[in-house]
């Protein structure tokens, strides 16, 4: 038997008499009060009043005496289920001296919402609200695109059709020149919603210019700018396919990554349209002469409010006026007098308005559906309201601390247990210390507690070999580089390797993981290689992926940590169900205050969430674990109990994944600290179960022992999120994982994210953000 071995699930009579534990390790204290603890003797302070506060303080915070009563503690949800039988979890184990017993079933809060009624089964998929119109009456001819354009959607691009917001967009935006703000669902076309009509103005310029014509030094007409450099580099390519039919317009990037040198080259050679960030656009303006906006008439802000999240008001605001300021008439025939500018943005909020204010004048509201717009005015308060592609089916599952890690191991063996049902999956964390760790525990193999790269002579070398090409890698095309090369376990970067944990030989699973601070050319090469990767593959990632990005065949989303505002939910679930395909969402949520987030979730729908579903652990652990093949004799609630320690064990021998559980564990509490002001009354961290949550970081650790170096102390950490809670000042640390994706309105946050922006190198900055 193993050296920390268990035995579990033997029933023991009241009168077994416990064998004495040794303890080991630690100081003298916390020998004495493990031992103490283990034989039910009362606190170290004999008046009792000490041990009552710490045994209803488990995380060591300083906790308000108003705080709500613990909640009772309750077995697995068997009973719940009407389960007669009584689970053998629930039973008390009989230890042995030195073992280390799971109480992964144990004292477990009871869902508020256990009751809720399902859904209705076999309830009619509702029709897909962001697809192509099939209608056939409207072309993108019938719209105004010239047949060659339209030819060309058509021949080369494969688009037969609009989507009702490119209808809308692209009749408004060809007559009118005034500004507008393009408002749709996630995944329903808004790039080219605002890129054909500008495209099709430009080539008419051309028509004006007769035969003299226009070509790339004419002018820049065109300015797109967005958020990240991932973004713009998607922007570009459409655009780029789009200009293959009207070859003399020249279209280039300005996003930094890379020299400005090479920048102003490009800028000096000519360009016709820009796509930039804000940051390096508005160094550009400052710096490089060449850069003549003279003639620019269309001005794009696409993710206006990630724009506005991330701090870029003050740079956008200066790029306007510099526009105006510079703008002069032009010598090209038809070339419009005044500037129009199109803010697009899948979600309305404050701080979009806020950008509105400095861009737009006299803007029309372009939305999909008109009709919409009644019912919103209807529901005026109600902002969140319709932004979920109503094809996209979501469901909520109700897992208690403890029980996240393996559940969240048994969604996915689940979902990949047969292949070809689905292709894709992003799981967001909140943090890029948990990306790091959850990559590690899913790409090893069950009952392997070797450290991956085992450093024998060959690996060493092949280490150092390795290191020494990462410095030549970072200088070479990023495109170039195959993350595959550097494969976990031996890879320097790692970011993608074999999921063995919900692998089967018949449906074998690739993982990647993304976040901000990967290096660029490492980040790139990830999302390249998941999005073009025809097998099955799950991403887990920060909110760096979460908005605009174009995935192909992501069939699923799960938030296994809730987003930090619905906004960042909204965007975050749109990397499915795009453009009238399917699409699944799962959101992993706590019993307790975190349940009020489904209300958040039926919100999003213009039925109230009739086909919204809910699940819980049991559920997800017998469906996970239940049917896995890996010893038949054992039920699920011993597979699982299995599973876990036996990641814990691999943690315990593997100082360094012990650390990176640790470091995802201090983040992730941070991080949690950080939901917006408004819905931390649902993530409220006075209610968070550190020692349970340790567990599903593979942690034995007590809370207050989880110092990492390099990080805030445990203890001192949680105080301090928690002071920061109740303050209200939290909602702006993300930055220390390298997530910053808050939508947060208040102001202190607006100026804490501008402030973290600067505090990041340069141009380089944006994508660590997110
Ligand atoms: N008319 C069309 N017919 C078919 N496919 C289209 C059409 N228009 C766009 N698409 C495709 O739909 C996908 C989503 O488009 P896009 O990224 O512009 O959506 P979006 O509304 O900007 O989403 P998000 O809000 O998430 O940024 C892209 O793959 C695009 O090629």
């Amino acid at each position: 038997m193993a050296d920390d071995g268990m035995l579990l699930n033997f029933a023991i009579g009241d009168n077994v008499i416990k064998p004495e534990a040794k303890f080991k390790g630690g100081t003298w204290r916390a020998r004495l009060s493990a031992k103490k603890r283990s034989q039910h003797i009362p606190g170290e302070n004999s008046d009792g009043s000490k041990r009552n506060a710490d045994s209803k303080n488990p995380n060591k915070i300083q906790i308000p005496t108003n705080r709500p009563a613990k909640r009772q503690r309750t077995g697995d949800s068997d009973a719940r289920d009407g389960n007669r039988h009584r689970s053998q979890s629930q039973q008390q184990p009989r230890r042995h001296p030195g073992q280390f017993a799971s109480s992964l079933f144990t004292s477990n809060p009871e869902s508020k919402t256990a009751d809720e009624p399902k859904p209705e089964e076999n309830a009619e998929d509702a029709k897909p609200t962001n697809a192509a119109l099939v209608d056939g009456i409207d072309t993108f001819t019938s719209l105004g695109l010239s047949p060659n354009l339209a030819a060309h959607l058509l021949t080369k691009l494969e688009l037969k059709a609009p989507t009702a917001i490119q209808k809308a967009s692209i009749e408004q935006l060809l007559k009118e020149e005034s500004d507008a703000f393009i408002q749709a669902e996630t995944g329903s076309g808004k790039t080219l919603a605002y890129l054909l009509p500008l495209v099709q103005r430009i080539m008419d310029l051309s028509k004006a210019t007769k035969e003299a014509g226009l070509h790339r030094d004419s002018g820049l007409f065109a300015i797109v700018l967005a958020p990240t450099r991932e973004l713009c580099k998607q922007i570009s390519v459409v655009l780029e396919n789009l200009l293959r039919c009207a070859n003399w317009l020249v279209a280039g990037t300005v996003i930094g990554g890379e020299k400005k040198k090479s920048e102003k080259a490009r800028l000096r050679k000519g360009l016709n349209i820009l796509v930039a960030t804000p940051g390096r656009l508005a160094d550009h303006l400052d710096n490089t002469e060449v850069l003549n906006v003279s003639n620019v008439r269309w001005l794009v802000l696409d993710e206006g409010d990630r724009l506005m999240d991330m701090g870029f008001e003050e740079e956008l605001q200066g790029i306007v006026k510099k526009l105006d300021a510079r703008q002069r008439p032009s010598r090209i025939p038809g070339v419009p007098t005044r500037r129009t500018t199109v803010l697009c943005s899948a979600t309305l909020k404050m701080n979009v308005q806020r950008l509105g204010e400095i861009s737009l004048s006299d803007a029309m509201h372009i939305k999909a559906n008109p009709a919409d717009e009644d019912e919103e005015s209807r529901n005026a308060k109600d902002e969140e309201s319709f932004r979920v592609p109503a094809q996209l089916k979501q469901s909520y599952a109700i897992v208690p601390a403890k029980l996240r890690l393996v559940s969240l191991t048994a969604y996915l063996k689940r979902t990949f247990i047969r292949k070809g049902s689905v292709m894709k999956t992003i799981v967001f964390v909140s943090c890029a210390d948990s990306v790091d760790f959850h990559f590690e525990v899913f790409s090893r193999k069950y009952g392997d507690r070797r450290k991956k790269s085992n450093d024998n002579d060959d690996e060493k070398e092949k280490k150092v070999e390795e290191k020494k090409d990462e410095k030549k890698d970072e200088k070479k095309d990023e495109e170039k580089i195959d993350p595959r090369k550097n494969l976990s376990p031996y890879g320097l970067h790692g970011t993608i390797a074999a999921a063995e944990a919900f692998s089967t030989p018949a449906n074998p699973v690739t993982i990647h993981r993304l976040h901000g601070s990967l290096p660029q050319h490492v980040r790139t090469a990830t999302l390249n290689s998941f999005s073009r990767s025809q097998e099955a593959s799950v991403m887990v990632c920060t909110d760096v992926a979460a908005r605009g990005l174009d995935l192909p065949n992501v069939d699923l989303v799960i938030e296994y940590d809730p987003a930090f505002s619905s906004d960042d939910h909204t965007h975050r679930i749109g990397r499915t169900a795009r453009l009238g395909r399917d699409g699944r969402a799962c959101i992993f949520l706590q019993p307790g205050c975190e349940e009020g987030y489904v209300e958040i979730l039926k919100r999003g729908y213009r039925d109230g969430g009739k086909a919204l579903t809910r699940t819980d652990a049991n559920e997800i652990l017998k469906r996970g674990f239940g049917v896995t093949p890996d010893s038949l004799s054992k039920n699920w609630e011993e597979k699982t109990t299995d599973w876990q320690m036996d990641v814990e064990r691999w943690a315990l021998d593997n100082p360094e994944y012990l650390e990176m559980g640790r470091r995802a564990y201090q983040s992730h509490v941070r991080a949690y600290a950080t939901h917006i002001a408004a819905e931390r009354k649902m993530f409220d961290i006075k209610e968070l179960h550190l020692g349970h949550l340790a567990k599903s970081f593979a942690l034995r650790d007590r809370p207050g022992k989880i110092n990492v170096p390099g990080l805030r102390q445990g203890k001192e950490d949680a105080k301090k999120d928690f002071k920061a809670a109740r303050t209200g000042v939290a909602g702006n640390k993300r930055k220390a994982d390298g997530d910053a994706s808050a939508s947060n309105t208040d102001d202190a946050a607006r100026k804490m994210r501008a402030k973290m922006r600067e505090q990041m190198a340069g141009g380089a900055s944006e994508f660590n953000l997110a």
